[in-house]
């Protein structure tokens, strides 16, 4: 797939570094230190194996509020425009945000990931103009309120059903389906069935024929099923990162790089032979 001036090959599982610039991830050194540790950390997982480094700056876990456009950007574009200056990884901005999508690109972001799968006004137009290919990801709801209660008829043609349409929504925008991925949003408006279903049935998403992004790193649905806080989880993600690259997920995004870089290099092997 061809990111701005980088073509990426898809053909193989690629690992997507998470990089938040949320308070709730800085140190207490303040913005300025936090984008130098940001970019640090950044660099540090290329090294380890990530070919997409993914900067948010607006915390879309359940119950999460909304932030102000903003502070958005002060979180997001410094760091976009130190890594670009530093790394030619693909970097990827999350956001739901019009101005944070142009902005973002400006500085350097070549891929667009929006957990609302540009359902936001202006969304739509801004990621046309960008001219980047986008993410499109499954959320039930908001962030605040997504996870209570969730249900679906039958949460894999819900899932399945929202994300041609949203794709039919970016083609009449001008978006290309070949600049266009797709992600079931693991933890956005599901329950613990509802995400191993998505696991489980995975393939069904990419019969879709589009490439698929999956992110279950850390998340609840580890949690509960192995009854493990959030630094616990890392065997669970990694379980979960190999299973769904076994069933040819694209791009993997997750905390912990190097680890999941080993798992992914072992299917590699696998598909080799
Ligand atoms: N494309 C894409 N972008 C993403 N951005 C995020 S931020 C994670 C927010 C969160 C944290 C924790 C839980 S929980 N309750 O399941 O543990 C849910 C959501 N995730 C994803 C993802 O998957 N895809």
């Amino acid at each position: 797939m061809q990111f701005a001036n980088h073509f990426i090959d898809l053909n193989q599982p690629r690992v997507m570094g998470i990089l938040n610039v949320t308070p709730d991830s800085f140190s207490d050194g303040g913005r300025h230190a936090s984008a130098q540790q940001a970019v640090e950390h950044a660099l540090c997982m290329v090294e380890q194996g990530a070919t997409f480094i993914d900067i948010g700056g607006e915390s879309t876990r359940p119950g999460a509020k909304d932030v102000a456009l903003q502070e958005e950007l002060d979180r997001t574009i410094p760091v976009i425009e130190a890594l670009s200056a530093r790394s030619d990884c693909v970097i990827s901005i999350d956001t739901s945000k019009p101005q944070v999508m142009t902005e973002a690109v400006n500085a350097g972001a070549k891929l667009i990931n929006d957990v609302r799968a540009l359902r936001e006004p202006g969304a739509l137009k801004a990621a046309a103009e960008a001219k980047v290919p986008v993410c499109l990801m499954h959320m039930k709801g908001e962030p605040r309120t997504m996870q209570a209660n969730p249900q679906y008829d039958d949460v894999i043609s819900d899932v399945k059903d929202f994300l041609v349409e949203r794709t039919a929504a970016c083609e009449q925008a001008g978006i290309d389906k070949s600049s266009i991925l797709l992600d079931p949003g693991y933890g956005f408006g599901k329950s613990l069935e509802h995400n191993y279903a998505l696991v489980k049935y995975l393939p069904d998403i990419m019969a879709l024929g589009l490439p698929v992004l999956v992110g279950m790193s850390r998340k609840s649905m580890i949690g509960k099923l192995l009854n493990r806080n959030v630094e616990e989880r890392l065997a669970g993600s990694i379980a979960l990162a190999t299973i769904t690259a076994q069933m040819g997920a694209h791009i993997i995004r997750v905390h912990d790089v190097q680890e999941t870089a080993d798992a992914v290099n072992i299917v590699k092997m696998l598909k080799k032979v």
